[in-house]
């Protein structure tokens, strides 16, 4: 890596006033993790820790136009999406990522916020699929998302193992389904299967017994991508970032009245690099 350099990331996404998921928690990732952080902002909600109290999608042009702006002149070594809300949008952000020839792209499917709001319109999935999926190096669904892009349900290892092999032919190169949901037997572990269209890694964490997960999607795919801007190969920006989220749910912050945020400066303060 050239130590002068600056890595640049952008993240297409929705902004959560409460700072702890969307636009805010991949910009605070790219941030902690040595990328210079850019956004296209493809709705505002409103939002704390008790939930998501409204949803104002922004015109599909604007997110295009913000994809264009920074492109045209900062450039952009990898980017990520998040909340895209409308099938209009996934088709205008498609576009863009095609038109720059990007390649380190991961998309976040996000669908539902763990309250239920509806981050994704139901009849936007299949544009997910069909438009953004083939463009994807990393795709990174929790197991309710794999299971809406693989159209099956998943209840077994070997069920996530066969949706990963489904989500691979829609397109992209290499697949997170991350483990979060799977609370089933009040396992000790968080796991996390890789796959990269040939074997299978599975990544294993300590399960935090917290309420205070809101936002770790976000921040995971943000590392992620913050990882490749870097020139760091994909399984490893892979492990980083499983490093990464898994400081940010074990020191949690404790703050608002609900599902709290992680804490982003976590990893880099147990690394030394934070007093
Ligand atoms: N309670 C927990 N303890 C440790 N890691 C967790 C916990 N909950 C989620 N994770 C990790 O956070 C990341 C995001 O997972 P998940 O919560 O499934 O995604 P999402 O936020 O998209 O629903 C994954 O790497 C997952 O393993
Ligand atoms: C703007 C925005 N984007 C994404 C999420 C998903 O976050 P979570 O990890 O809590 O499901 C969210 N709640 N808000």
């Amino acid at each position: 890596m050239n130590e002068h350099r600056v890595y640049k990331a952008l993240t297409i996404a929705g902004s959560d006033s409460g700072g702890g998921a969307g636009i805010q928690a991949d910009l605070k990732t790219f941030q902690e993790l040595g990328a210079y952080g850019m956004s296209a902002i493809t709705a505002i909600t409103v939002q704390n820790t008790l939930g998501v109290q409204g949803v104002y999608p922004l015109p599909a042009e604007a997110s295009a136009e913000q994809i264009h702006a920074v492109g045209t002149d900062i450039g952009v070594d990898a980017l990520k999406t998040g909340m895209l809300f409308s099938a209009e949008i996934i088709r205008l952000v498609a576009e863009q990522i095609r038109a720059f020839g990007w390649e380190k792209v991961v998309v976040d499917p996000v669908m539902i916020a763990k309250g239920g709001a509806e981050l994704l319109q139901m009849e936007a999935i299949q544009a997910l699929k069909e438009e953004l999926l083939p463009l994807a190096m990393v795709v990174t669904p929790n197991i309710p998302e794999a299971e809406a892009l693989a159209d099956m349900k998943i209840r077994t290892m070997e069920d996530r193992r066969e949706a990963a092999r489904r989500i691979h032919q829609s397109g992209p190169k290499m697949i997170v389904i991350k483990g979060g949901h799977d609370e089933e037997g009040g396992s000790s572990q968080v796991l996390d299967l890789f796959y990269d269209g040939s074997s299978f890694t599975e990544l294993i964490g300590k399960r935090v017994k917290t309420t205070h997960t809101h936002g770790t999607g976000c921040t995971f795919s943000a590392a992620i991508t913050a990882g490749l801007a870097k020139g760091i190969s994909p399984s490893q920006a892979i492990l980083d970032a499983k490093a990464f989220i898994q400081a940010a749910i074990e020191d949690e912050l404790g703050i608002g009245h609900g599902h709290g945020p992680t804490n982003h400066w976590a990893y880099r303060r147990r690394n030394g690099m934070l007093v």
